[in-house]
């Protein structure tokens, strides 16, 4: 018997509703059979004359926004804000920059104004397209667990963080929703422009949904045309989540001790990321006796889940000091801060492009456009004419599909894998705290690996997309899926044809033409909505695409997230997999950082006993619990210094 029973577990957690005890076993009776996709497609940097796919020269338009940085081209170790990854364009992917596009903007003014219905009408209203199309209907994935989701999420707070416009053009406050929270009569330019029909079933007028648009390149002072969205974090998978994307957040995140990341002691002496104390707008818990987490990202405290993935990787980073420290005794304070973090975010970028992409993009894709890792040796095709920094339409909608995959309930679970209790997530948004009483931490993490995410299908839980952000005592809150669709207007994202054409599909001429990657009932829903073919947000037409074989995307969301991994692989110099780069691991380090595994990293960073070796997929007889003592660590002598 491989399970092991940890009875004395305390799930006596105040947050447990004794209404709902589940005790039923796990259903294990799950479809996780590899499906194959024939005929993969290729992503645009891969194809021959992607239409409308914009050339290199076009897209360092950017850089004349920001003075260039002088760059140590010896260096090791990746800098903490981005710059001088890229020798030639220093800027790419720095944070404090802007994002990137691969397909000419579509804004009605040309500059920065949402786009229009092809008649030049407003298009329909995000809020009606989210209540007509993107209902609440509970629908369980077959293969995937909530540790998916999690991680994609991870990935995404990795890689995009905008900000919110504050003041308007005239300096005075950017106003989006009134005092008695109705929206005003007139959106001003400066915010997404979500109104509620008034004909819609429950419409109060005290409830607003409209939120500010996102700071751009004319906001920094920098004319260009079209805008550009600013960006607050690196591009590159660099857990910069953890570590922080500017000197000032990593200094404060640091002990400068045995290069360990400052942490709080929790519950049976673990460690949990350090305390803010107080409340702040990202973490509204009002009382300073309870914790809210500083990490690299501000949306730490966004929910418990992915405040439990940061810890996570604060716990694997300081185990990797001591680990590298007993090795080499001599190495000081900043040599270990830089080798743990060196060394982790490798272990991170095999897992994403090991076990995450496969499992994003199905396995025949992702293998098809290079984003398998090697089984040995180095790759050597970093290419520095390959723009890494993110996307707009990656992450203001293609990305954004898994919103779709969220529970609106996580489970706790024990060791022998029973649901103890459950967390309503509207009831936990911007509140941490729970995380680390008792046994939490471990019983959120079992439920990630236990619990089954949402199907990606044009279904969300109303967990988002009406109760977001929902403050306690309140019945209503926002709508994620509405914000998604407003936010591509907000980006200049141009419409879902634009995107079939860019990614080897027809143009449709008709709305009976998209019933090639879209139901014919859906297809019916999309022509009341929309006036005309050309109009149909990214967004929406994206999310009604059949699944392409294998893969959580269908295939234009596939093709622009497949090419935006490309680009976070073979853009970044500092790739853990590159030979001939001053910051490339030696051959035998590089055999090491490929045993690694998400299952191996939840093993090392919690006390769990168990684990299933696939650990985004849910457990089956094919992908049964194990002993965390049977998943292979890594062996760290490569990494002694004084090896002959
Ligand atoms: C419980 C889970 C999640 C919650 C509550 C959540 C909530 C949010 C919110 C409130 C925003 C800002 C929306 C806006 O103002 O435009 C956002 C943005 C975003 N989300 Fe999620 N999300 C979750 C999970 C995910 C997952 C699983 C992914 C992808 C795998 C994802 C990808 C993104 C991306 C790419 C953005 C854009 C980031 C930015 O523009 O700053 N999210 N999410
Ligand atoms: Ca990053």
């Amino acid at each position: 018997e491989l399970i092991q029973n940890n009875e004395n577990e305390s799930n006596a957690d105040s947050y447990s509703n004794p209404g709902i005890l589940y005790e039923e076993a796990h259903n294990n009776c799950l479809n996780d059979e590899y499906v194959s996709d024939k005929n993969p497609s290729k992503i645009p940097s891969l194809a021959e004359n992607p239409i409308g796919f914009l050339e290199p020269k076009e897209i360092d338009l950017a850089d004349r926004c920001f003075p260039k940085p002088i760059c140590d081209p010896h260096a090791v170790y990746r800098t903490i804000n981005g710059s001088c990854n890229n020798l030639i364009f220093p800027i790419w992917g720095r944070s404090n920059s802007a994002n990137t596009r691969i397909i000419e903007a579509d804004y009605s003014d040309g500059k920065s104004q949402e786009r229009r219905a092809l008649s030049g009408n407003k298009l329909p209203n995000p809020r009606k397209i989210r209540t007509t199309l993107f209902p609440d209907v509970n629908k369980p994935a077959l293969k995937y667990n909530l540790l998916f989701m999690q991680f994609g999420q991870l990935v995404a707070h990795d890689t995009e963080l905008i900000f919110s416009k504050t003041v308007g053009s005239d300096g005075s406050p950017i106003v989006c929703c009134n005092p008695d929270d109705s929206t005003p009569e007139f959106l001003p330019p400066d915010c997404l422009q979500i109104t509620i029909p008034k004909d819609e079933p429950g419409y109060s007028k005290n409830r607003c949904l409209s939120s500010q648009r996102a700071t751009d390149t004319a906001d920094l002072g920098c004319h260009i045309k079209p805008v550009r969205q600013q960006i607050g974090v690196t591009s590159f998978i660099d857990a910069s989540l953890l570590y922080g994307s500017d000197e000032i957040i990593a200094h404060s995140l640091r002990t400068f001790s045995h290069g360990k990341l400052r942490r709080q002691i929790g519950p049976k002496g673990k460690s949990y990321l350090p305390n803010v104390k107080q409340a702040t707008k990202e973490c509204t818990v009002a009382n300073d006796a309870t914790v809210c987490y500083a990490a690299g990202d501000v949306r730490v405290n966004q929910h418990p889940n992915i405040a439990v993935a940061t810890i996570s990787l604060l716990r694997a980073h300081n185990l990797l000091c001591d680990d590298l420290k007993k090795i080499n005794p001599e190495w000081d304070d900043e040599r270990l801060y830089q080798e743990a973090r060196r060394l982790l975010i490798a272990m991170y970028q095999h897992v994403v492009y090991y076990e995450f992409v496969p499992a994003l993009l199905g396995k025949d894709y992702a293998k098809a456009n290079k984003l398998l890792p090697l089984e040995k040796g180095y790759n050597m095709d970093y290419n520095e004419f390959l723009n890494p920094t993110t996307m707009t339409c990656f992450t203001g909608a293609a990305y954004r599909s898994l919103h779709s995959e969220i529970q609106g309930y996580m489970d706790l679970v024990n060791e022998a894998r029973q649901v103890k209790s459950k967390i309503r997530l509207s009831d936990f948004f911007q509140r941490t705290d729970i995380v680390q009483r008792g046994d939490n931490f471990d019983s959120l993490t079992r439920g990630l690996l236990t619990q089954i995410s949402q199907e990606q299908d044009q279904y969300y839980t109303s967990e988002v997309s009406e109760y977001l952000f929902r403050i306690p005592n309140k019945t209503v809150g926002s709508d994620l899926p509405s914000f998604d669709i407003a936010r591509g207007r907000d980006f200049g994202i141009p419409s879902y044809n634009k995107f079939r054409k860019l990614c080897g599909l027809s143009e449709a001429k008709t709305f009976e033409d998209f019933t090639d990657q879209i139901s014919k009932k859906n297809v019916d829903t999309l022509a009341s909505l929309y006036e005309d073919p050309n109009d149909v947000d990214f967004y929406v037409g994206g999310m009604l695409e059949k699944l392409k074989p294998g893969s959580s995307l269908g295939h234009t969301f596939q093709c622009i997230s497949g090419e935006m991994f490309f680009r976070w692989k073979f853009g970044d110099r500092f790739f853990y997999e590159f030979g001939n780069q001053t910051g490339s691991f030696r051959p035998d380090q590089l055999s090491e950082i490929r045993k690694s595994t998400l299952s191996l990293l939840v093993c090392m960073t919690s006390d769990i006993q168990s684990i299933q070796r696939n650990a985004f997929d849910v457990l089956s007889k094919h992908n049964p619990l194990v002993p965390c003592s049977s998943i292979p660590k890594l062996n760290l002598d490569p990494w002694r210094e004084w090896r002959a």
